[in-house]
């Protein structure tokens, strides 16, 4: 799994290596510029997915130059003992956070996380979607084809994309790409790199992801924002084998592995004019698509689960289990933000939680809305919506099941409610069993 590149700015001291150590600590791959010519230099030659710069540095400059050399690197501000104009100073000029020194261990995590995806395993989930698309993933991991991940927002395409590259026993580095909401030439210049004097802000080279990346893999998250120049730019590498920096004559060998995320339906960006069809062939051959959540059946308690436990651990408060109420109703709310709002919602839960459960009074939407209060206003949200995507099979699976344990296991007053016969209902524990799943037993 590679590393989180985080560049640190500023004179050395105590604090600022304490800052680096716990960097490290928390998995960042940290080094160290003195000042931001030289963070600018390291920037332009193997670029970094973070960059912590004190306020007694210019950072308003420092903003400026990154955004005329076309780094859309995150920036954060720390410093020793500053005065509060400095820091709002260096907010003002866009970088995202604040972070004072002497670290706290935790505070440093935290930023860390804020600019990276979690990385959980993704192979945490039993339903058959999920093992289809783990299985195609694993099969197409070592050769090194373009994959291209398809699945609705927030359903774990870039985890999907990472196991991909870990599997493919390329090594680092694993580079990351964000297409969307990035102005095309900032995008370009990021991707490609470019030559000194290219356009009038490129005071030195630079070199881009796709160089950066070697041999290893580049993620190019929600591909179908690509403009248009940009994606003649990759098609050409990706025909070719080869690039050239913007503005630039001398070939760059491209020899990294491409795996495109996207949650936009690309035929349709085809047919709209927006996408190449002839880039689709090229990073589509290869298709893995990752089921929404709602599909994935009992993968949303094996999901809850883990992230409690995960998100816990990570806070530093007790690892509570969820109650029945609780787990009835994360199984029925449709989850249309898929894995990241689940997520973010049992985390509110963990810290939320006061007794020695976590409740279903304890989730909470981003929107502020209880999760209970929806269930009581928008009931059918919860019946009809949570079936949307599942198999027939598996809906009568469940229905069998939890008529049983309401009948207390009677076989024949659950075989009256749901109109089989008592044959039949017996026929279908008896596969149910065969394929390990619990059923309640006959009284
Ligand atoms: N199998 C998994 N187990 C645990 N957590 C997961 C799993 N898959 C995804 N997640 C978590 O869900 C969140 C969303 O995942 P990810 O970023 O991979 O989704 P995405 O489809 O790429 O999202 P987006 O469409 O918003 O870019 C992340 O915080 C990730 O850690």
């Amino acid at each position: 799994m590679s590393a989180i590149r985080m560049l640190l700015v500023g004179v050395p001291g105590s604090e600022f290596r304490l800052a680096a150590e716990l960097a490290r600590g928390s998995g960042a791959d940290v080094t160290m510029a003195d000042t931001a010519d030289q963070a600018l230099e390291m920037l332009r030659a193997e670029g970094a997915d973070l960059v912590m710069i004190d306020v007694e540095t210019d950072v308003p400059g420092f903003m400026a130059r990154l955004r005329a050399e076309r780094f859309p690197v995150p920036v954060l501000a720390c410093g020793i003992e500053a005065p509060a104009e400095r820091a709002v100073a260096a907010i003002r000029a866009g970088a995202r956070d604040y972070v004072p020194l002497p670290p706290q261990r935790d505070l440093i995590a935290a930023a860390i996380a804020s600019v990276v995806t979690r990385k959980p395993s993704s192979s945490i989930g039993a339903h058959p979607a999920v093992a289809r698309a783990m299985a195609l993933a694993g099969a197409v991991a070592p050769t090194g084809a373009p994959v291209l991940v398809t699945g609705e927002k927030g359903s774990g395409k870039e985890t999907m994309a990472r196991a991909i590259h870990d599997a493919s026993g390329r090594g680092d580095p694993l580079l990351v790409a964000e297409c969307a909401g990035v102005a095309a030439e900032v995008l370009e210049s990021d991707l490609f790199g470019h030559e000194a004097g290219a356009f009038p802000a490129a005071a030195a080279r630079r070199i881009g992801r796709l160089e950066q990346a070697g041999t290893g893999s580049i993620i190019l998250r929600e591909v179908g924002a690509l403009a248009p120049t940009t994606q003649a730019r990759l098609l050409a590498a990706i025909i070719e084998g080869r690039f050239t920096r913007i503005g630039g004559t001398e070939p760059v060998p491209f020899r990294a592995r491409l795996i495109a995320t996207t949650s936009m339906d690309l035929e349709d960006a085809v047919e709209s004019g927006s996408f190449r069809a002839d880039l689709l062939v090229r990073l589509g051959l290869v298709r893995v698509a990752v089921p929404s959540l709602r599909e994935r059946g009992d993968d949303v308690i094996q999901l809850a689960r883990h992230l409690a436990e995960r998100l816990a651990h990570n806070d530093g408060v007790l690892v509570r289990p969820f109650s029945d109420a609780a787990l009835a109703l994360l199984a029925g709310y449709p989850w249309p933000g898929n894995i990241r709002e689940l997520e973010d919602c049992v985390h509110r839960a963990v810290l939320l939680a006061a007794g020695t459960e976590i409740d279903a009074g304890d989730f909470v939407l981003s929107d502020g809305t209880r999760l209970i209060d929806l269930e009581q206003s928008e009931p059918n949200r919860f019946q009809i919506e949570s079936l949307v995507g599942r198999t027939v099979e598996e809906v009568e699976r469940e229905l069998i099941l939890h008529t049983l344990v309401r009948c207390q296991g009677n076989r024949t007053s659950a075989s009256n409610i749901l109109g089989i016969s008592v044959r039949t209902m017996r026929n279908k524990l008896r596969t149910f069993i065969e394929a390990g799943i619990a059923v309640s037993p006959a009284i």
